[in-house]
């Protein structure tokens, strides 16, 4: 996966995982205080932004296994892991399959399983059909609150323009990723000292979700983000940056 490494060279290293639509770019609002603290690493998704486009259907499994390969080669032993919406689920499974790799997790805007699945294969195949530019406007009507989307016309245009360059079969291979999830039984083996963030006016992944996987994981704790929708990093990122940062700072218990 294509990848991008700054911040502090000595510090803890925190993998950075985008939500579906989306690319390393996502994490702007929050990277300049998280370099303060911590070795940065972003990646795109497969089949996201820079990354490579491979044939799909990809399954969450795929995805946690890019993760590692690409710890592999940074040659990075274990990491801290944070993950928005897909990247969440990403890191979930990751955390659970592959413990040793994982320090702290923070999992925010995201699930253990999104119903309906059936609402997942139908978004592929319209993307496949239309290309991802076909459900832009809707995709980012759920990233942020109404108010805060008319104030800011340029974020709501950029956003837009991400999630259309998505490439088509990335889109809804991911889509169709989703819709083979299920980690409910994965969150009790998860052992990484987690934050679940949610935002609270989120409709893709609304707080329960958050709170489901806070108490169903070993050490687990939620935050719910009051004026925020699904992508609470860039809605409330004086909120959301200094609690990932506190997590990932905590001693492990
Ligand atoms: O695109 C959406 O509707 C919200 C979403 C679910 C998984 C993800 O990454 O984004």
């Amino acid at each position: 996966m294509t990848h991008v490494v700054s911040g502090r060279r000595d510090a803890p290293t925190v993998v950075l995982a985008n939500s579906l639509g989306a690319t390393w770019e996502m994490w702007d609002a929050n990277l300049a205080d998280l370099e303060q603290h911590f070795r940065d690493v972003r990646f795109d998704t497969r089949g996201h932004g820079r990354s490579p486009v491979p044939p799909g259907p990809y399954t969450i499994d795929d995805l946690a296994d890019d993760v590692v390969a690409l710890l592999d080669d940074l040659a990075i032993e274990r990491a801290h892991f944070v993950g928005l919406s897909l990247g969440g689920m990403t890191g979930l499974r990751l955390a659970a399959r592959n413990p040793s790799r994982v320090d702290r997790l923070v999992v925010l805007c995201t699930g253990a399983r999104l119903d309906p699945l059936s609402g997942w294969t139908d978004r592929a195949e319209l993307v496949r059909a239309k290309g991802a530019a076909a459900v832009a406007e809707a995709v980012v009507r759920r990233w942020f609150t109404p108010g805060w989307l008319v104030e800011h016309p340029e974020v709501r245009a950029a956003c837009e323009e991400m999630v259309a360059s998505t490439p088509a079969d990335g889109y809804a291979a991911c889509c169709e990723a989703i819709a083979r999830l299920d980690l409910i039984d994965d969150l009790p083996a998860i052992t990484a000292p987690t934050l679940a963030i949610a935002g609270r006016d989120d409709p893709a992944t609304p707080p329960w979700q958050l709170e489901r996987i806070a108490t169903s994981v070993a050490h687990g704790k939620l935050l719910v983000v009051p004026d925020a929708a699904h992508l609470a990093t860039a809605e409330r990122p004086d909120l959301v940056t200094p609690a990932v940062i506190a997590h990932l700072q905590e001693d492990n218990e």
